[in-house]
């Protein structure tokens, strides 16, 4: 998910209330992109982009709203004005071109049109006021603000000090900061070199991201300003995706060939499953336990032309073989359910939805589902397992306990840990080939 800069489809009050009620709808425990799913084609893009930039400032507009108020406001009222204040907080290389009584006017608007806010006109008001002059002053003499202007949770925060002692700081920080729009460019299509001619001539520009974590990408196109899908050439026609650089090697470290049995575990919504077709016409199931988001590896292999009769999109757990069909595969994606503590940058809502016990459920369900793809890999073939996760207890820890529990199990060069930085999210990767032997158990 990227969020473009300064969409302007729906009037600013407007948005600001939409965007007040989804923060809303993310603190009671929904996924931002379940809210956002339901939006209309002409809202989502302000609404995203103004619920984003509330959420990565988060911290700091509650420091504000702490100051100006001196009792904690409504939530309503509370999450208006911080989406308001985020848009004060733009830094100067990010300002989305509104003037600063345009934002108190619109923000008050919003507050006076939606009936449980009608009431906190006046304080929302007198608050913006106040904060645009404090950052008015800030900007002339900056303030030593905590460097993580993110909501992270404390567990959270202190996992990564444990894990990363010197660089979780700086991980955060980019976490906290708008993800570049990526692309892949679909190889069955164009090369990455012809698509680029055609961003060009369409006067968007682009530069290829050649390699992540020594993984040489060849498809991978990093757009110099975020533009609408629709804007991309032959998007509707399936010549390329977005996805993230650190999304990308997953394929690439699998290594499709024509004619190979691949099973991809954790289908949904079939980014991965889409790159495999595109680098090798191979024989695919994309498996897939969750039914609404089963639907969208349909919509995408569609989109990118890849459907045949050799692939097959199947809802069912891959912890167990009700789906199966009793034919071994040559090789595995597991692109296994997990934090998705990686991926902040592009999903702020995140930090907000994740508890502490979740980490010790993921990582039994992974395990799960690892032991069970085991089962129906040939000998020879090879499993990949990823996770867009920061935490070890859902990549190196699964992966050092996977190789002690089977012997025959052997482990191949994978990247391992990546950490998020400027042109990808955080993953973790690692690669099992099944050796010739029983197991031990
Ligand atoms: C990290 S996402 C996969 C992303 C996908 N590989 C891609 O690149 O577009 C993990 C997916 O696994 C699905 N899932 C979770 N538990 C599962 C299970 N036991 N069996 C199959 N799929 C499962 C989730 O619904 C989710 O769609």
């Amino acid at each position: 998910m990227t969020d473009q800069k300064t969409p302007r489809s729906l009037p600013l009050s407007e948005a600001i209330t939409i965007s007040a009620q989804a923060i809303g709808e993310v603190m009671v425990g929904r996924s931002l992109t379940e809210v956002l799913d339901q939006l209309d084609a002409h809202e989502r893009p302000i609404v995203q982009s103004l619920t984003f930039d509330a959420l990565r400032k988060w911290v700091r507009s509650h420091e504000f709203i702490q100051q100006f108020i001196p009792k904690t406001p409504p939530p309503e009222v509370e999450y208006l004005l911080s989406v308001a204040i985020a848009l004060f907080l733009q830094g100067r290389s990010d300002v989305k071109g509104y003037a600063v009584h345009t934002i108190v006017d619109q923000a008050v608007k919003a507050c006076s049109e939606y009936e449980p806010t009608t009431y906190a006109k006046g304080l929302v008001n007198a608050v913006l006021r106040k904060v645009s002059l404090a950052v008015q002053a800030e900007n002339e003499k900056p303030y030593p603000p905590d460097p993580i202007p993110m909501f992270f949770p404390p567990w959270w925060r202190a996992s990564l000090k444990r894990n990363y002692s010197k660089a979780w700081q700086a991980m955060l920080i980019q976490q906290a900061q708008r993800a570049p729009l990526i692309l892949r460019v679909n190889v069955k299509q164009h090369t990455r070199k012809e698509y680029q001619e055609l961003l060009h001539q369409a006067g968007i520009a682009a530069e290829p991201i050649d390699s992540v974590a020594g993984v040489i990408l060849d498809s991978a196109l990093l757009l110099q300003e975020a533009v609408p899908v629709s804007d991309l050439p032959g998007f509707y026609s399936g010549a390329v995706s977005v996805q993230d650089a650190g999304a990308q090697i997953a394929a690439i470290l699998l290594d499709p060939k024509p004619g190979e049995r691949i099973l991809d575990a954790c289908a949904a919504p079939g980014g991965k499953t889409a790159h495999l077709l595109e680098l090798a016409q191979c024989e695919m199931i994309a498996l897939e336990l969750d039914g609404e988001r089963l639907g969208k590896i349909g919509g995408n292999l569609d989109r990118l032309r890849l459907q045949s009769d050799a692939v097959r999109i199947v809802r069912g757990d891959a912890s167990k073989t009700a789906w199966w069909d009793g034919k071994l595969f040559d090789k595995i994606l597991l692109d296994a359910p997990c934090s998705a503590s990686g991926i902040v940058a592009r999903h702020p809502d995140i930090p907000f939805l994740r508890r502490e016990a979740d980490i010790k459920a993921l990582q039994t369900r992974q395990r799960a589902i690892l032991e069970q793809a085991w089962k129906i890999l040939k000998i020879g073939g090879t499993l990949l397992y990823v996770t867009c996760s920061m935490f070890p207890e859902e990549g190196e820890e699964q992966a050092t306990w996977f190789a002690a529990e089977h012997t025959d199990a052997l482990r191949l060069s994978a990247p391992g840990q990546i950490l998020p930085a400027e042109l990808n999210d955080g993953f973790y990767y690692a690669l099992f080939k099944k050796m010739g032997h029983e197991p031990r158990r």
